[in-house]
């Protein structure tokens, strides 16, 4: 999920011991059976960071194939609704802020190089909702 406030999307580092260990990532998680995209980042956010958010719009899905794992990104672009708490590091090495401009200047899981052309793209479309 692309979080925006203030200008900035946040990334969340991975922690050790997982696959991507130190690789920066949009937060998010996997579906459980029978999940939606929506409920799981709901979801997810609550168990990783914390907080509230409501969607803005759904980018098209970006698959990726690791050497030991393929995955379906189904990215949505959110923000934190007025009464959420501030997001903390639940399960994370580390939280950042970041102006758009700025997202290809950490080293973003490869599976989120796509993502990140694509949110680039609905900015530049006007950020159309879906
Ligand atoms: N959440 C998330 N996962 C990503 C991104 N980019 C990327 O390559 N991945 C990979 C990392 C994992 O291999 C896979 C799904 O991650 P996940 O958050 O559901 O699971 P996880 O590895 O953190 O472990 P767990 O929650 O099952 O304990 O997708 C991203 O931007 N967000
Ligand atoms: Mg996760």
């Amino acid at each position: 999920m692309l979080l925006e406030h203030n200008d900035r999307v946040l990334i969340a580092q991975r922690p050790a011991g997982k696959h991507l260990a130190g690789w920066w990532e949009f937060p998010g998680g996997k579906l459980e059976a029978g999940e939606d995209a929506a409920t799981a980042l709901h979801r997810e956010l609550d168990e990783e960071l914390g907080c509230c958010i409501e969607v803005i719009a759904a980018l098209p899905a970006c698959p990726h194939r690791y050497e030991t794992v393929s995955i379906v990104l189904h990215p949505l672009v959110a923000r934190l609704t007025p009464d959420s708490p501030a997001p903390s590091p639940h399960e994370h090495a580390a939280l950042d802020w970041l102006p758009v401009e700025q997202l290809d200047t950490v080293p973003l899981a490869a599976a989120d190089l796509p993502v990140l052309a694509a949110y680039r793209t609905w900015l530049r479309q006007g950020r159309p909702s879906t």
